[in-house]
């Protein structure tokens, strides 16, 4: 009986990883029965030999020391940086089986959070590149380099430990792991990055310190648009010096001569880590690229919200208005609209859609999107859904919606605009969420009210990631 072993904290145990959790925790079993939450980037059908950090009741808590035996779900990791780097913590299995592992984090939090039995999710709908997908992506500059381990026991380092530009390493706010390509972004995007370490270390550029607040070079944000090859690159630094950042722009253009290239710098005193400026100078082009997704054109600015995956995002809005059931007397609202890229997709299949978001650059956007593309029957109001109920009376001319789309953050809906929503009685409610545990408890609140779970579309929008988007599709039992 499990219960008769004395476990003891620094105990090495043997188990197999039977699931994976958040971050880097994986669930596993000892041959006795006994529950391990073990620490480690392992992989469903690793065996492993783990330290015991904690005994608890009813299960251990540990830190991995070595894979006996790997999972067949293995492979190995492209990148080089994999395990010190936080962005790709999937890598080290095949995209085949991370696709198995979002499947079947979805169901388990319906399931269990949830409580829908045996709850109707379907296959995820893979990217078609699991590398090279992000249309934009965000490096940080710092003056505390992590070394990496092999730097560990060098006497001389090929690098200055007070410049890196890259990513930081998780759980640390300070220290930036100097990255030379990312798998994840295109490899122009890989050029720049190259490119503007190039230039800050020849003109001694400092690197922001987090810790003192001091320092000149914060953020490089690179965007691409792969459809019109149209690439932004967008400084962040603390203060404008005009020569320089001339001199800059001077070295991109050449080196990416031939390129659609727009580049601006944003300039900010804040002290936290968000990369967006307070005040913004065009250095050349106009300062947007432009991306279209199915049918529609999005202009976007350095600090516009877009989806970071164009492609799976058109995978994303085409399962959303396959759901959807839309017809051409149609009112649509859609919760949590951002810069109004689902709310313009509806459009052109219902006669009304109507988008409601708390961002007024978003909103904005929204608007100019709109008309970019011509679309008339699409209108946008900025609102903090908790506070849904205090604009009903300016959205009744659009007549009561025959369905509702809601895409709120990770946290999911505040409880007042779900059940300001609910009061509304749409025939269907999509909800699009990138957090199964928050879909799982507000779903259960919808079908308490008398909604069906019809169908469940995780769509993986972040390849080697433990994220997953999914659109669930609820239906009301008797539409009066
Ligand atoms: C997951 S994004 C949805 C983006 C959009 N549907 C799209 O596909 O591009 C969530 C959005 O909710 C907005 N948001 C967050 N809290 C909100 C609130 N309390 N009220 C209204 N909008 C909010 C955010 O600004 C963000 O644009």
């Amino acid at each position: 009986m499990a219960e008769d072993i004395v476990f003891r904290r620094g105990d090495i145990i043997e188990l197999v990883v039977t699931d994976l959790a958040e971050k880097e925790q994986c669930f596993g079993r000892l041959d006795s029965g006994m529950a391990v939450m073990v620490n480690g980037m392992l992989a469903v059908g690793d065996r492993v030999s783990a330290r015991i950090k904690k005994v608890k009741q009813r299960y251990l808590e540990a830190i991995a020391v070595e894979v006996l035996e790997a999972s067949p779900d293995r492979t190995e990791p492209v990148c080089s940086y994999f395990g010190v780097c936080g962005g790709c913590k999937l890598m080290h299995i095949r995209y085949e089986a991370q696709i198995a592992y979002k499947e079947k984090k979805v169901k388990d939090a319906l399931e269990h959070l949830g409580s829908f039995s045996n709850p109707p999710v379907s296959p995820v709908l893979a990217a078609a590149s699991p590398v090279h997908y992000r249309n934009k992506i965000e490096f940080s500059c710092s003056s505390m380099r992590y070394l990496l381990p092999e730097e560990l026991s060098q006497e001389e380092l090929e690098r200055p430990k007070n410049f890196a530009l890259g990513f930081h390493t998780p759980g640390n706010f300070e220290k930036v792991i100097d990255i030379d390509y990312c798998y994840l972004a295109t490899e122009l995007m890989n050029r720049v990055l190259k490119l503007t370490r190039e230039f800050a270390l020849a003109n001694n550029l400092e690197p922001y310190g987090v810790r003192a607040h001091t320092g000149f070079l914060r953020n490089l944000v690179v965007r691409f648009s792969e459809d019109q090859r149209e690439l932004m690159v967008n400084l962040v630094t603390s203060w404008y010096d005009e020569k320089l950042m001339q001199q800059y722009n001077a070295a991109l253009q050449s080196a990416l001569a031939g390129e659609k290239v727009t580049v601006v710098n944003n300039v900010t005193s804040r002290k936290n880590g968000v990369a967006t400026g307070e005040e913004e100078f065009l250095l050349s082009g106009t300062g947007i690229i432009t991306e279209r997704l199915g049918e529609l054109d999005f202009r976007i600015s350095a600090n516009s919200f877009f989806q970071t995956n164009s492609r799976q995002a058109e995978v994303l809005y085409n399962a959303i208005l396959d759901v959807a059931g839309l017809n051409e007397d149609d009112t649509v609202y859609d919760l949590y609209c951002g810069t109004g890229t689902i709310t313009l997709y509806m459009a052109k299949h219902c006669r009304s859609a109507v988008g409601l978001e708390v961002v007024e650059s978003s909103i904005n956007d929204a608007r100019s999107n709109a008309a970019l593309n011509g679309v008339e029957n699409a209108d946008f109001y900025q609102v903090d859904l908790k506070d849904f109920h205090a604009i009903l009376d300016k959205l009744e001319s659009h007549g009561a919606p025959g369905v509702i789309i809601t895409d709120p953050p990770r946290a999911g809906m505040h409880p007042k605009a779900l059940e300001t929503m609910l009061r509304f009685r749409p025939r269907r409610i999509v909800y699009v969420s990138c957090n199964p545990a928050s879909l799982a408890r507000d779903g259960k609140e919808i079908a308490l009210q008398g909604y069906t779970l019809k169908s469940v579309q995780p769509v993986d929008m972040f390849p080697h990631t433990a994220h997953i988007e999914s659109v669930a599709c609820f239906e009301l039992e008797r539409p009066y």
